[in-house]
This record gives structure tokens, sequence and C-alpha cells, in this order.
């Protein structure tokens, strides 16, 4: 991937598309960089594959650019755009081999024989596909179809490859295996990407960059551990991982909440009413004896002890037992084993002041 300072390679300039009054994309600014994969992810309905289709050419602008290493192609027919398209239905022509689905953008973009079995071969080796090259599209499963439809769209070398939930009529095993070689080949070929998906562990795992989507507008674009760790907003922190909200107010630059008055960074001095939030990941869980003074403590009782495979999620009442002061805490299996959690029990739990994320009541600024 290229740096920060390379030149804007796709640049969408204030791109808005309305259907009736619904604005389904909102005046989106987006730099997408060279060589970088970068996954527009958002709730149904958020306009991610309106936008996917404005950068294809498959839906026009209202208003806004679309600009190509600087120039326009916002004007330009989808089959004059140089983009490579894979949705989620692997649309590949049944009465073609693999070979020659794979063949098919050559010869019509008028390449040599020699240069197509070239690039045929090259594409098949790519997806490990050899063995499958002379079948039909119905002889092979879901996973090998989807990995025929990638090659096919790279095989003319796009310069941009777009991607509409290329993964989500697979079952969870194969999504997994398929995101990981779209990645490698991603890196292998250094071909820029552009990923549309609602699934945020798809899109943490996979991107340079991630653009979290809502209504029509951008909430936040940043690199997914960024995303993860630093949420600029509740609808970000909501939808990418879990985060526990409450509701408290500021009193001398400390967090009151539910009789505790907790530290925070960044907190807003000159708002007192505030949404707190803190990833139930976030939370530590001090021994049972632990009776020190330290920095957030907060004493809880266990409500719900539920096993979630690796993690081990507890729900607890801390303070008060209204549900406005429970809060989840999750811990390593191992860990959970060893301290053998039953309902009721005591807990003593530390808000490291870092992980806590602080937010404007909404209405306030
Ligand atoms: N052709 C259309 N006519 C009218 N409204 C549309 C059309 N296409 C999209 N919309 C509306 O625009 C908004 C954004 O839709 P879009 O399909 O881009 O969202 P999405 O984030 O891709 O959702 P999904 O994941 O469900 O596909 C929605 O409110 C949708 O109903």
């Amino acid at each position: 991937m290229s740096t920060q300072s390379s030149p804007p390679f796709l640049q969408l300039d204030g791109v808005r598309r309305a259907y009736g009054a619904v604005n389904a994309v909102d005046n989106i600014d987006l730099q997408v960089v060279r060589g970088e994969l970068l996954t527009l992810l958002g709730p149904s309905g958020c306009g991610k594959t309106t936008l996917l289709r404005m950068i294809t050419g498959f839906e026009g602008l209202c208003s806004g650019a679309i600009r190509l290493e600087g120039q326009n192609i916002h004007h330009q027919p989808p089959q004059k755009r140089p983009f490579g398209i894979v949705f989620q239905n692997y649309a590949l022509f049944p009465h073609m081999t693999v070979r020659e689905n794979i063949a098919f953008g050559l010869r019509s973009r008028r390449w040599s024989r020699q240069a197509i079995h070239q690039r045929v071969a090259e594409m098949l080796e790519l997806a490990d596909l050899q063995a499958h090259a002379s079948k039909y599209p119905s002889q092979l499963s879901g996973g090998q179809q989807q990995r025929v439809a990638l090659v096919r769209a790279l095989a003319p070398g796009p310069r941009v490859l777009l991607l509409d939930e290329p993964l989500s009529a697979l079952d969870a095993r194969i999504r997994v295996h398929l995101r990981q070689q779209i990645r490698q080949w991603q890196r292998a070929l250094g071909i820029t990407m552009i990923y549309v998906t609602h699934d945020q562990e798809e899109a943490m795992e996979l991107s340079d960059r991630v653009v979290v989507m809502n209504r029509g507008r951008i909430e936040q674009l940043g690199r997914p551990m960024d995303i993860y760790r630093f949420p600029a907003t509740p609808f970000v922190a909501g939808f990418v991982g879990q985060m526990n909200f409450f509701h408290a107010t500021v009193e001398e630059e400390k967090i009151h909440w539910s009789g505790y008055m907790l530290r925070a960074d960044n907190i807003p001095v000159n708002n007192r009413e505030i949404l707190a939030g803190i990833r139930p990941s976030e939370i530590e869980l001090l021994p049972p004896e632990y009776a020190g003074s330290i920095e957030n403590r907060v004493k809880a009782s266990v409500r719900e002890v539920c096993a979630l495979g690796s993690v081990v999620r507890l729900t607890v009442d801390a303070g008060n037992s209204s549900s406005a002061s429970q809060l989840h805490v999750e811990i390593p299996q191992a860990q959970a084993r060893i301290l053998a959690f039953g309902e009721g029990q005591q807990v003593v739990l530390r808000l490291p002041k870092e992980a806590i994320r602080v937010y404007p009541r909404k209405g306030q600024a």
C-alpha cells in the first residue's frame, strides 16, 4: 500500500444520490489510496451499495465528481471505466467452462490468443483452480464459483476491483477462508480494492482502512484498530464491536455514574451530561480478595454467566441493581475457569481510564 502522502488515486468529491426524499448517498468526500483495500461498512440501507454503484457507473450522480488520477470519470459508462466488479451472486456464464469464463473479458478486450492463454493459466494457478479448468459452473461448489468470479474480474488487470458483499452467500467457514485469500491476492497483485460489507469482523480482518457509513454519510474513516479503539461516535462504537454505554454527569472533571467517580481521558468540561462507553473486553477483573485502592475500581455482583467460546461474558450489576448500572464484561475462557463464577458472586472491576470513551449526550454539541 502507498503512503499517506501519495496523490489521490480515486477521488470522490461531494457525491450525492437521492431517490425521492431518501438521500441514499449524502454528499460524500472520499480519497482512495492506490494499492489499498478500503471497506465500506455499515448496516442495511446505509448507502454502501449505492456508493459502489456510483463508482462503477451503474448509478448516476445527482451532484459531485469522481476522479481517477485527476481525470473526471463520472460521465463515462460502466464499460469504459477501468474497473472490475464482483457481486454476491457469482454471475458466471453457465454455458462456459471455468477457463472460458476467465478468458471472456480478455477476448472482448481483444487480447491475443497467446496472451489470453498465459493470463488464464496465471489466474487458474492463483486461485488453485487448475483441476477445475474444464468444468462448468454447475459442477463447482459455491466457494469455487466465487473464486472463479474473483479471478475472472482480476484477469484483465483492472485499476480498481470493486466487490459488493462477495462472500455473503457462502457458509461461515468458506467465507473466512476466502476472505483471507482475497487479502493475499490483493497484496500479491498490489491492486486497489473497494469492498462492501455489513459484516464488521470481515471489514476488520480484511481492510487497510474502513469507512463506516450511516444514513448515506461517513461516520468515521480509519484503520480498523483505530476505529475499534477510538470510535468517533456512539453509532460506530455500537456497530463495530460491543460497547457498554451509560449515561452520566461530569463534575470536577470526573464522571459520576452509579455512585462512582471515574476518571477518563478527554472529559468535556463544559458538557455536564454525557454518554460514556467502555468495551466489555477492556474491563479488568481484579482478584476477589483485592482490597487496595486503585483508580476506577467498581464493585459489582454477577447476574449472568454466558460462555461464548474463547471468551466468557459476565453480566454484572455495578453499584445499585438498576439496569442502568449493568455492565457486560468479557474475560478469557481460561480466567473464567479458574475463577469459577456463579450468579450472585461479588466481583471487583477496574474500568481503565484510557478505555473509557466519552460522547456528548444527544442534542448537545
Ligand atoms: N433504486 C432505488 N430506488 C429507490 N430507493 C433506493 C434504490 N436503491 C437504493 N435505495 C434506497 O437508498 C438507501 C441506500 O440503499 P443501499 O442499497 O445503497 O444500501 P446498502 O447499505 O447497500 O444496504 P444493503 O446492505 O441492504 O444492500 C436505502 O434507503 C434504499 O432503500
